[in-house]
């Protein structure tokens, strides 16, 4: 494949990534990665960013992209098939019923979002377990961090973050979200500049959840100063690093 040249914004996310799997040991010579993959623009760049880290890191890794159709349109995946073949990346692409079970009588004591959450999560940990892979990526960013950590707080009182790197079953599978460090606006000039075809899930809940309500509510918070955004970015990272402020 030709290497072609990164622009700012595609440096900045492959940098990023490298520099918090260093910095956390995400990953060991010979780990299959298990990239969740969900069409939007989070994901995709995980996507690419770690096929792109397979040219830089000193030690072979394996990656293959899992996606879990929620069921509303069972083909709007589709243009995820030429970016695999082009790439020669394996890949399980499922179509299920997650979202329309989810807001059907069958879920009558959690929220649409949370029930499809969970039904995805555990259909993607039993997919690790049946390809034999050790890691599982998500696409999570630095503004995801910030949205989970208020809702956390506001709605369960308790000070909690999203771990960058977690094992799970005893260690036989690591959950790791290696695009943590990058703030939405740079993946979304990024995602334009690699022209990665993004898709949209057509959930009814899509617009109205309550983590949608909850970045708008942060992005309220930080309107009156240009800093309050990065202090927030700034103190969690360091916070969920373990790193104290004169580590950075
Ligand atoms: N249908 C899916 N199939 C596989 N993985 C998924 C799916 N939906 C979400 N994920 C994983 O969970 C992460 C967080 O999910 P979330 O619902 O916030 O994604 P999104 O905002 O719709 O898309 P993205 O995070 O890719 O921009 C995604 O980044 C992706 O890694």
């Amino acid at each position: 494949m030709p290497r072609e040249k990164l622009s700012y914004a595609q440096k900045q996310c492959v940098t990023a990534a490298g520099k918090l799997m260093q910095q956390t040991a995400m990953i060991h010579p010979g780990a299959r990665i298990g990239v969740a993959v969900s069409g939007g623009m989070d994901s995709w760049v995980l996507l690419q960013v770690l096929k792109l880290r397979q040219r830089i890191v000193p030690f072979r890794f394996e990656i293959m992209a899992l996606h879990v159709n929620p069921g509303f349109d069972p083909h709007n995946h589709a243009p995820l098939l030429p970016w695999l073949r082009a790439n020669g990346v394996a890949s399980h692409i499922e179509v299920t019923d997650h979202g329309p079970v989810a807001h059907s009588p069958a879920n009558l004591r959690n929220s649409p979002c949370f029930y499809c959450a969970k039904l995805r999560r555990t259909r993607l940990f039993e997919l690790c377990k049946q390809y034999g892979l050790t890691h599982l990526a998500f696409g999570h960013n630095a503004d995801d961090l910030v949205t989970t950590f208020f809702m956390n707080l506001v709605q369960t009182g308790r000070v909690d973050g999203m771990s960058m790197k977690e094992a799970f079953f005893g260690g036989r599978l690591t959950v790791i979200r290696p695009m943590m460090l990058v703030e939405k606006p740079v993946i979304a000039r990024a995602v334009k500049q690699w022209n990665l075809p993004v898709w949209s899930n057509p959930c009814p809940s899509a617009f109205d959840s309550r983590r949608s309500e909850m970045t708008d509510e942060v992005k309220e918070l930080c309107k009156g100063s240009k800093f309050a955004k990065a202090n927030i970015f700034n103190g969690l990272i360091r916070w969920q690093l373990g790193l104290t402020p004169s580590d950075q």
